[in-house]
């Protein structure tokens, strides 16, 4: 059986540098158009099950309005992209020693007037998220939709990240970022590459 290999737009070396240097990576045509559709296909025939981010053990907070759905290994098509997180994850490990045991994800779903407050997914470290990572999936983002990723990278500059079809955001999951408000629906799997294992 042949291994599986990283897609070549994934360029290994570079994410390595990026995340070294800066904190975080931007990979652009991360997957060929016939995953894409399935990819696309598969998010979308399940968005009726997405439920309220906001919304955790009961309790409410304000500080997001995207609706989400934890991946599990019923969804086949996503979980490629798991697998794929998964072996950059031992490029992570061979390079910079962050004992990344495990991927977590889920599909969001911001529509329209939603947004992400500014946080940090590892606020002090307290859990094992070591490395973020957020693909696109929409077909489409036009520079006036907003829903934009604005991340604060490891020196202190702020950068602000269209969420371009078929982008893949890497960074440090210990960074501050936000999503800005969406002005059309926007598609994403948001993964964790965590030193533990289990959902917080
Ligand atoms: O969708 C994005 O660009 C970022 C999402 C995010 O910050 C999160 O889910 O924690
Ligand atoms: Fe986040």
């Amino acid at each position: 059986m042949d291994a599986i290999q990283l897609p070549k737009s994934w360029s290994v070396d570079r994410i390595l540098d990026d995340l070294d240097q800066h904190g975080f990576s931007i990979v652009d045509d991360a997957y060929e158009t016939e995953y894409i559709v399935d990819l696309i296909a598969e998010c979308t025939h399940n968005l009726a099950r997405f439920r309220d981010a906001a919304i955790q053990n009961g309790i409410v907070s304000n500080i997001r309005s995207d609706h989400i759905l934890w991946l599990n290994p019923d969804l086949k098509v996503s979980n490629q992209h798991v697998q794929m997180l998964e072996i950059l994850g031992q490029a992570l490990n061979r390079a910079f020693y962050l004992g990344i045991k495990d991927v977590e994800a889920h599909f969001a779903c911001y529509n329209a007037g939603e947004f992400y407050a500014l946080h940090k997914d590892n606020p002090q470290g307290k859990n094992g998220r070591m490395i973020s990572s957020v693909y696109y999936l929409h077909d489409e983002w036009q520079a006036d939709w907003g829903g934009e990723l604005r991340l604060q990278d490891k020196n202190g500059a702020w950068h602000v990240l269209a969420p371009k079809p078929n982008r893949m955001a890497l960074f440090q999951s210990d960074l501050l970022h936000e999503v800005l408000l969406a002005k059309h629906q926007r598609l994403s799997i948001t993964a964790w590459l965590r030193s533990d294992s289990g959902i917080i």
